[in-house]
């Protein structure tokens, strides 16, 4: 599949080494009916029957991997529905170039408050646009869900603070419907605003004929933003380019595996080769790409005005929940199906936290050992996600949720897909951790092992730092302002003009992450769990 040195013999555990079609899912009706791209369609939740090929997406077979993009899809993204769904490409289109502002913005004019609430009427009186189209095509399928998961996030952040929160039946029944297809939660999910939102920053030549070019990290643009800024559009390309590089790292992996396979003495030094080769992705090229997002992302303009966007149910000031309308009616159940019977359960903000190439990453190195602590067993989590097996860590105590669960979590927000991919690699019956335990006197192996799993220390280092730049230092300097607002009211000066107009209500709990987590604990946790994952040697 990946462009690697060829490994010593052949093995068995495979992605396929078949490049997708260049072929946007338009659909394979110019195939002969035998190809296996004809065939029907199987169930998105169910998956194709034993022994079919699953064709849901054109690399699927490849658990939608690409060779050249990785968890990326290798052209661009469907940048519009058909016009039968309209409606909803227009809605989009107006809350962005409306530039519709927050509705927790402190001092918002009610000029701003008539245009959103306008805008969120216009919304409420769109028909319910049936989906089951969208179901012959996957890459329908990913844009329905990214229209009307930017939709719901326009509706519900523009709501004022205190409001309650009721997504009208014209996005909550297709989003639902969408999602349940999908496998995917009914909120933006890293794939809404990453993996399927870019565009070609330099489009191919007009009359250029033959397959689209493979994208490259500084050719990409970025298609939806909240608030058309380029601090947000970096923030997702960044992530977008980090994707893009981490496709050498699928290629190390899999020629290790494959050299697992074989393990003689060759075989042992070409895998130190590889993670050598790691080491310096992980903690050079991943690492600078990372911490590029300071290029490009001022982090007051990322707290106060992105940010906030991505909430999810679980990170609502004042805790409230979110309303689907329609949900548990039986009337709407009968008209629109299962999915519209109980209220959704995962509906946290979407985070890059959910990049399998991360969680493929800690899986490979079998750093991934705090997960089975959180579950008491180790393997497969019933909803398909990937835990791993040893001692784990805790993310906060006192009832919170562990870093193994949160990390376990993050899986259910991924393309089904690259769920499937995380299952295969950690079902591989030749681990890398294992491998290198067992030949703890190879000083070569296990330096090379010990420099992979600090060169993703390194990385969540640099994590941790982009974190504290955006997240603690704007929310501190927040809290120094109110107390220096409280300091002067008590004096009776008023200095409120410190804040009016710059700072945008925090209403929030400012340790809570857009998964609703403690994260710098949380984030220092897993870090920790992977500094300790070196290999003594024997
Ligand atoms: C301004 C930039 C960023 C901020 C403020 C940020 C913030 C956070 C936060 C708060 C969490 C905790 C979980 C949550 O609440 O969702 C998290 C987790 C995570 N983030 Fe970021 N993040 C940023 C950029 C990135 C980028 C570019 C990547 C690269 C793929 C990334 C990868 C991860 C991963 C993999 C996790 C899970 C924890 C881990 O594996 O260490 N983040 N991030």
């Amino acid at each position: 599949m990946f462009s690697t040195p060829g490994p010593s013999s052949v093995d068995s555990t495979s992605w396929s080494e078949t490049p997708p079609l260049h072929n946007n899912d338009a659909g394979p009706s110019n195939l002969p009916p035998t190809h296996f791209l004809s065939q029907p369609r199987p169930e998105a939740e169910a998956g194709p029957p034993e022994g079919v090929v699953d064709t849901t997406t054109l690399a699927a077979h490849d658990f939608d991997v690409d060779p050249r993009t990785g968890f990326m899809p290798p052209q661009p993204p469907l940048a519009r529905l058909p016009c039968e769904w309209e409606a909803w490409e227009v809605a989009l289109d107006d809350a962005i170039s409306q530039k519709l502002c927050l509705g927790s913005t402190p001092d918002l004019d009610e000029a701003s408050r008539n245009l959103s609430e306008r805008w969120r009427e216009g919304v409420r009186k769109i028909s319910i646009l049936p989906t089951s189209e969208l179901k012959a095509s996957e890459v329908m399928l990913r844009r329905a869900h990214l229209v009307l998961a930017w939709l719901m996030h326009f509706y519900i952040n523009t709501l004022p603070p205190a409001s309650s929160i009721v997504i009208p039946k014209p996005i909550s029944i297709p989003l639902l419907q969408v999602s349940s297809w999908l496998a995917l939660p009914p909120l933006l999910t890293y794939s809404d605003d990453v993996l399927y939102n870019w565009r070609y920053l330099k489009p191919p030549h007009p009359l250029s004929t033959g397959p689209f070019p493979t994208p490259a990290p500084d050719n990409l643009a970025c298609v939806t933003t909240f608030t058309s800024t380029p601090s947000e559009s970096h923030f997702y390309l960044t992530s977008a380019r980090i994707e893009l590089h981490g496709v050498r790292a699928l290629a190390l992996m899999k020629a290790t595996m494959d050299e697992a396979f074989v393990r003689d003495a060759l075989a042992l030094r070409r895998i130190a080769a590889y993670l050598h080769a790691l080491a310096r992705l992980v903690g050079g090229v991943l690492t600078d790409e990372l911490l590029r997002m300071r290029e490009g992302c001022a982090p007051d303009v990322f707290y106060h005005q992105i940010r906030p966007w991505f909430k999810g149910e679980d990170s609502m000031p004042g805790a409230r929940r979110w309303v689907f309308e329609g949900v548990g009616d039986e009337a709407v159940v009968r008209a629109h199906g299962e999915c519209m019977r109980a209220p959704p359960k995962d509906l946290s903000g979407p985070s890059a936290g959910q990049s399998a190439l991360v969680h493929a990453l800690n899986i490979f190195l079998g750093v991934n050992v705090y997960a089975a602590h959180a579950r008491g067993k180790s393997g497969e989590g019933g909803d398909g996600s990937v835990s791993g097996s040893g001692e784990g860590v805790s993310a906060g105590g006192g009832g919170e949720m562990s870093a193994g669960d949160l990390m376990i979590r993050m899986q259910r927000y991924m393309p089904r897909h690259h769920r499937a991919f995380l299952r295969h690699l950690s079902a591989n019956p030749r681990p890398l951790r294992a491998l290198v335990q067992e030949e703890s006197s190879n000083m070569d192996l296990v330096e090379a092992y010990n420099a992979a799993v600090t060169a993703l220390k390194t990385f969540r280092d640099a994590h941790i730092r982009i974190v504290t730049l955006y997240i603690v230092g704007p929310s501190r300097r927040v809290d120094a302002g109110r107390k220096v607002d409280a300091a002067a009211a008590a004096v009776g000066k008023g200095h409120a003009s410190l804040s009016k107009g710059k700072i945008i209500s925090t209403e929030e709990d400012q340790e809570k992450g857009t998964g609703g987590t403690k994260f710098i604990t949380f984030l220092k946790n897993v870090r920790d769990v992977t500094a300790n994952s070196v290999v003594s040697q024997g």
